[in-house]
């Protein structure tokens, strides 16, 4: 669907193992979108795995003046997808890659992740924010924040640690990806290409800009 009150529209992928909670930290912040209704209290869901990719999106307000239509694609962690999840790479320009902080396999294979996208990139630059999901389970964590920082910094991206159970810093997230994509489009890191869907400019009216903010901590700040 078109936005025309938006200036640009964003392709974000959240990439990762199975099971460790990319469709549930996606479905938290669209649910908690302006206007979206308000979400029954459920009990506790019964993991149904991705199959593929599957779509949802958010319209946002940038801190530096455009208004953006963010399209997000969930896809499947599970080996049995990746031919199909690797299609898509191709066109997008941010990319959440994320691992549960209870499972050190999945931290360990953020960097296949990271790879897995390098390998398929076009011309255009792709922003990654490293996810460190599950904070709320403090107890049975078994990867630090700081091992995390180190690893986000060694790939040359900011880290961040989410929950999607207790709400916290899910928006945060999302926002700071946004954020960071649009300030390399100001600054002509990426660039609007013809064949390329990873930013689609919708409406042509003078996008407003602003200064550039500060980068946001790592650890959860609930
Ligand atoms: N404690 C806790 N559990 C979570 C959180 N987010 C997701 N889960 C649970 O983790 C399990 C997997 O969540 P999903 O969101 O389906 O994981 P996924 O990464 O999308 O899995 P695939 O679709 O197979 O790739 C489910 O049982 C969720 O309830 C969280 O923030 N905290």
């Amino acid at each position: 669907m078109e936005a025309p009150d938006c200036h640009y529209q964003f392709r974000i992928a959240l990439l990762g193992d199975a099971a460790v909670g990319k469709t549930s930290l996606l479905r938290r912040y669209v649910a908690g979108a302006p206007g979206a209704p308000e979400p029954k209290p459920e009990p506790e869901p019964e993991w149904a795995p991705t199959v593929g990719v599957e779509f949802y999106s958010r319209k946002l307000q940038l801190p530096a003046g455009p208004r953006v239509k963010l399209q997000l694609w969930d896809t499947a962690g599970h080996e049995r997808f990746r031919c199909i999840t690797r299609s898509f790479y191709r066109n997008v320009v941010g990319v959440l890659l994320v691992f549960d902080v209870t499972n050190r396999k999945s931290f360990e294979h953020i960097c296949d992740w990271h790879q897995e996208v390098m390998a398929t990139q076009g011309p255009n630059k792709v922003i990654f924010l490293l996810v460190g999901h599950k904070s709320d389970l403090q107890s049975t964590r078994v990867v630090s924040a700081q091992e995390a920082e180190e690893l986000a910094a060694s790939l040359g991206m900011a880290f961040m640690e989410t929950s999607a159970k207790k709400n916290c810093n899910v928006d945060l997230a999302f926002n700071t990806l946004a954020d960071a994509i649009q300030q390399a489009l100001e600054q002509g890191d990426i660039k609007l290409e013809e064949d390329w869907g990873g930013v689609r400019l919708i409406h042509k009216a003078q996008v407003p800009r602003s200064p550039h903010r500060k980068q946001p901590p790592g650890p959860c700040q609930c």
